[in-house]
């Protein structure tokens, strides 16, 4: 179990982490999820140790990271894939891993076959592919066995067989009966992976529930037809919706009601008298929800000159 408690961390004049509080609970993929600059990594640091808070705790299993005997064992973690020494094997690597945590050796080639590099373990880590890197650096986190898992943003830059495999690794850890916190900035993503979401927007807490609650937040519309369609669009405004006429892809017109569900437009055109010929909802998509949800908490707005310099800006 993770605990995060009023965790807050200022760089500046800048409010990375804001009173954050919420618990990562074993035996499922939570999803840590944010926009890029949201403060997902400073929170991740802080919870093992790398950054200190400004203010707040967090916690493994009730301790701080620094008052954890043998860290390695009890939580693994995936930062940066990049920081392997590149002339390094990939056995060489873990086995220096190893040692410097008093991890028996043979507990080194175990790894490197659940992350599928065995048949590469004597190459030089400096020549892997980033999938391959990615999955040294899982070998890395899986060395101790931990009960803890952190993960950020551990697709990022992978190719689909790559996405799909770390997925259910992920997928398989939490089966396991681990605690996994994976972070990332896409809704679609995390909606494929994760049981449960965090979700933050400019280091505050948005939203603390499953997937499902989440997306069933989303402001829905319904597209409506009828034989009335000029009353209908009366009553319907005269009930407060927002009305805008559209026409069907088969040339026929309708009415487009925005945050709207069925049940309330069809009971609007019952209670008036009005028939209807069809009567459809269109929920909104995942990234849509996630955007209106953290709409105003968006640091970096993509295309413009700031958002993909400004997403590996500096720490
Ligand atoms: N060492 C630092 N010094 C100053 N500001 C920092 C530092 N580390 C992070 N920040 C700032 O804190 C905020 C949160 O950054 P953080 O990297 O935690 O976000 P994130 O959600 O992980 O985003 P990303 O996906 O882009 O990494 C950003 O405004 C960032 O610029």
């Amino acid at each position: 179990m993770l605990t995060v408690e009023n965790l807050t961390k200022v760089f500046g004049q800048v409010r990375a982490v804001d009173a954050l509080t919420f618990e990562v609970r074993p035996g499922m993929v939570t999803g840590f999820l944010g926009p890029n600059g949201a403060g997902k990594s400073t929170t991740m640091r802080m919870m093992l140790g790398l950054d200190r808070p400004t203010a707040g705790t967090a916690t493994i299993n009730g301790l701080p990271y620094r008052d954890l005997d043998h860290p390695l064992r009890q939580v693994g973690a995936l930062l940066d894939a990049s920081w392997i020494h590149p002339n390094r094997s990939a056995r060489s690597h873990l086995r220096w891993m190893a040692a410097s945590n008093g991890i028996p050796r043979r507990r080194v080639d175990e790894v490197l076959d659940t992350v599928g590099l065995s048949t590469v373990a004597t190459k030089r880590a400096g020549g892997f592919s980033l999938g391959m890197k990615q999955r040294l650096g899982l070998a890395g986190a899986m060395l101790g066995d931990p009960h803890t898992l952190l993960f950020d943003e551990p697709v990022n830059g992978l190719d689909p067989e790559g996405i799909v495999w770390i997925r259910g690794f992920m997928r398989s850890l939490a089966a396991q009966g681990r605690t996994v916190l994976v972070s990332s900035h896409l809704l679609t993503e995390m909606s494929l992976t994760a049981d449960h979401l965090v979700v933050i927007g400019q280091g505050k807490l948005i939203a603390d529930c499953s997937v499902a609650e989440f997306t069933s937040r989303a402001a829905s519309s319904v597209r409506v037809r009828s034989p009335q369609l000029p009353d209908l669009h009366r009553v319907l405004a005269e009930a407060g919706l927002r009305v805008t006429p559209g026409m069907a892809p088969d040339g026929r017109p309708v009415l487009d009601v925005a945050d709207a569900v069925t049940d309330q437009v069809g009971d609007i055109a019952a209670h008036a008298g009005i028939a209807l010929h069809e009567l459809t909802g269109t929920g909104a998509s995942l990234e849509e929800v996630f955007m209106t949800m953290t709409a105003g908490a968006v640091q970096y707005h993509g295309g413009g000159p700031a958002g993909p310099a400004a997403q590996g800006g500096p720490r």
